[in-house]
């Protein structure tokens, strides 16, 4: 997407606001000027295939906004978007239709199971919609249930479901569709943590066995510093930072960024990476091989057990070495020590 704004309020008012000199006042001066709330300005951003693109933010920040623009459950004020190249904004009733149905499926908070139902009949619902033919779809869903974890829970109805397994099945729902990118509107957020855990992991399964591409809103930082390859982050309708979870921890944009990931476990993010330095004359070929992944966390335990500096290896090149002034300094949040961060 290019550009893409929203802007709710008076008809008129709010298509003039787009590029205008009023656009950037702080929301509540915006209001009272011209009675239009900017829910999304002028954000750019392309998903890649495959990845977890996490949009976070607080609330009212714009998320749920964003990712309706998507899929046009809410028309964009301004600005264009495409999906593998075609151009959303030009589709017709039917061509949208076919979009949300096969090409991004929304799972939301409130999956709206139908109660009457059993479980494979919900999963299969989605099918059905489809015109999939009845011992297909059933087949389909039986796959799809066993997929998500609910072996032996099929014939159950929703209201004789915990909150994690109904959200399963809202989660195996939005699967049957297929779908090239599953949107999740904050799914998680209404569940115990340990449930919530469990759902992440199931959601961090799905995608290492699937591959497919997931765009997650969620107002938790955890929660997409978990599950992100890359995290937008939102504030008062804009984007102050698109990056990795490392380049959100570890380089924060600005001081509003700074502040929101101050109580963050730096080690369990950032990577030996951000703490290596290049290698001496002989370190290069001693002692333990990290590969470029690792977290800081990982690599203490490293250092600690062998005594001395870890290598940084990546395909079979020693890219540089981490010791523990190095891995502290990336706890205390200090910046690197020069030469630290630059291969060898
Ligand atoms: N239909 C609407 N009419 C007018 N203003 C709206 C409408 N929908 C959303 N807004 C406003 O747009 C802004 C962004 O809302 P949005 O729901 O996208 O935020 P969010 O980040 O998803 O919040 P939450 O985490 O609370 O769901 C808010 O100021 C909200 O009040």
């Amino acid at each position: 997407m290019n550009g893409l704004w929203k802007v709710f309020g008076p008809d008129k008012a709010a298509a003039k606001l787009p590029g205008s000199a009023d656009a950037g006042l702080p929301a509540a001066e915006l209001r009272e000027r011209t009675g239009c709330t900017a829910a999304v300005r002028d954000v750019t951003f392309d998903v890649r295939k495959g990845e977890v693109f996490v949009v976070m933010g607080l609330s009212g920040s714009g998320k749920s906004t964003l990712v309706r623009c998507l899929t046009r459950l809410i028309e964009p004020t301004a600005g264009s978007l495409a999906i593998d190249g075609e151009d959303v904004l030009a589709m017709d009733a039917t061509r949208l239709r076919a979009l949300r149905r096969h090409r991004a499926a929304m799972v939301f908070q409130h999956f709206g199971l139908l109660p009457h139902r059993t479980v494979l009949d919900n999963v299969a619902y989605g099918l059905e919609i489809q015109g999939v033919a009845r011992g297909d779809r059933r087949a389909k869903a039986a796959e799809l249930v066993a997929k998500v974890g609910l072996d032996g829970l099929q014939d159950r109805r929703p209201g004789q479901l915990s909150g994690g397994q109904q959200q399963r099945v809202g989660l195996a729902r939005a699967l049957a569709a297929d779908p090239e990118v599953l949107l999740f509107d904050e799914p998680f957020s209404a569940l115990d943590p340990l449930i919530r855990r469990e759902m992440q992991e199931e959601v961090a399964r799905l995608h290492h066995e699937e591959g497919r591409t997931m765009v997650f809103i969620t107002h938790d930082l955890a929660e997409a510093l978990s599950l992100g390859d890359r995290i937008a982050l939102m504030r008062d309708g804009r984007i102050v930072q698109l990056g990795t979870p490392e380049e959100i921890v570890g380089s924060p944009a600005d001081d509003y960024v700074r502040d929101f990931v101050r109580d963050v476990p730096r080690e369990q993010v950032l990577t030996v990476r951000t703490a290596m330095r290049p290698a001496t004359a002989g370190e290069a070929d001693q002692g333990p091989a990290l590969a470029p992944a690792t977290t800081v966390a990982e690599a203490i335990q490293a250092v600690a057990r062998s005594g001395g500096p870890a290598r940084v290896v990546d395909a079979g090149r020693c890219l540089g070495v981490v010791d523990d002034a190095g891995l502290l300094a990336v706890v205390a949040g200090l910046p690197a020590p020069t030469g630290r961060g630059v291969a060898a």
